[in-house]
């Protein structure tokens, strides 16, 4: 029996179990996510996050969602990621560069009055609005409020990849919403050649907008920190928000800016260290 440590974290409870792999990497990783993902069964979460060397960056972060299936990049898992590094004493820099499947991240750690990281800042690099790039299929060149034939009736849908594909439906009132049936609808949607994460939006002010999201592979979770960038950069594409705002949701909230210096999307938010355990692998 293989026995497996980890450190259950969070992003403003986008919750993960992360596991180091600066010395092994278990096998068969999918199986793994699903296995120990399981909320009644395992030790319960949205995925799986390995901590990897990078011979391209300090470190390497790899992302598993709980259906088994690797995500291109995780901006809760990688804040989370910055305070695992420096509070385990892996590195004593509070600027860290970080490979992924999406390319090399920027983290600005920053630390509370215990010297443990509590807040960290994300340069989650430039947002792709080109439909072939998300990737949508779509004959436009960007996919900007487009109307989708749905169950629930015509949905109006912005495209958005911030390394990982993004579906934004802008809403009046995000309780009227069944995130549930109308996200897995839309995230299995033939128009996206790899699935999509779904977010819902209501914007409260231009500087202000309340979300919910259905997650590739995950389903609901209680926040996302590309889907929040996503949402940000498509309120500012259609004028709904300016280029800096606050993301409310679930589990908390994001400090989003779009910036107009370098067109990098850079987020803010905090990482919670809740436990660390020792999980031995039934299959
Ligand atoms: N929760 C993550 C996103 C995971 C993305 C994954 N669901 C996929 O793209 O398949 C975040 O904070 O950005």
């Amino acid at each position: 029996m293989e026995s497996i440590r980890f450190t259950k974290m969070h992003g403003i409870s986008n919750d993960y179990i992360y596991i180091s792999c600066m010395d092994h990497e278990p096998e068969r990783l999918s199986e793994l996510s699903v296995e120990m993902s399981d909320r009644h069964t395992g030790v319960g979460g949205d995925g799986i996050i390995l901590i990897c060397p990078s011979d391209k960056a300090d470190f390497k972060m790899r992302v598993f969602n709980a259906d088994g299936s690797e995500a291109k990049m995780c901006g809760n898992g990688s804040r989370c990621v910055g305070k695992y590094v420096y509070d385990n004493g892996l590195t004593d820099k509070k600027a860290i560069t970080l490979e992924t499947l999406s390319g090399i991240k920027i983290l600005n750690l920053h630390l509370g009055c215990n010297g443990k990281v509590d807040k960290v800042t994300v340069d989650m690099g430039v947002p792709e609005l080109n439909t072939a790039d998300v990737p949508v299929t779509c004959d436009a060149l960007h996919m900007i409020d487009a109307p989708i034939a749905t169950s629930a009736g015509t949905v109006h849908i912005t495209a958005v990849s911030m390394g990982n594909p993004h579906g934004i439906v802008f809403v009046d009132d995000l309780r009227q919403v069944d995130v549930h049936g109308l996200g897995r609808e839309l995230e299995l949607h033939d128009m996206w050649p790899d699935r999509a994460n779904i977010e819902f939006a209501q914007v409260l002010s231009p500087d202000g907008i309340a979300m919910r999201v259905w997650e590739r592979g995950s389903g609901e979770t209680m926040a996302c920190g590309t889907g929040a960038c996503a949402v940000a950069v498509a309120a500012a594409v259609t004028s709904r928000a300016g280029r800096r705002v606050t993301i409310h949701l679930l589990g908390g909230d994001l400090d989003i800016e779009w910036s107009h210096c370098d067109g990098h999307v850079y987020m803010t938010g905090g990482a919670t260290k809740v436990f660390e355990g020792v999980y031995d692998r039934v299959s």
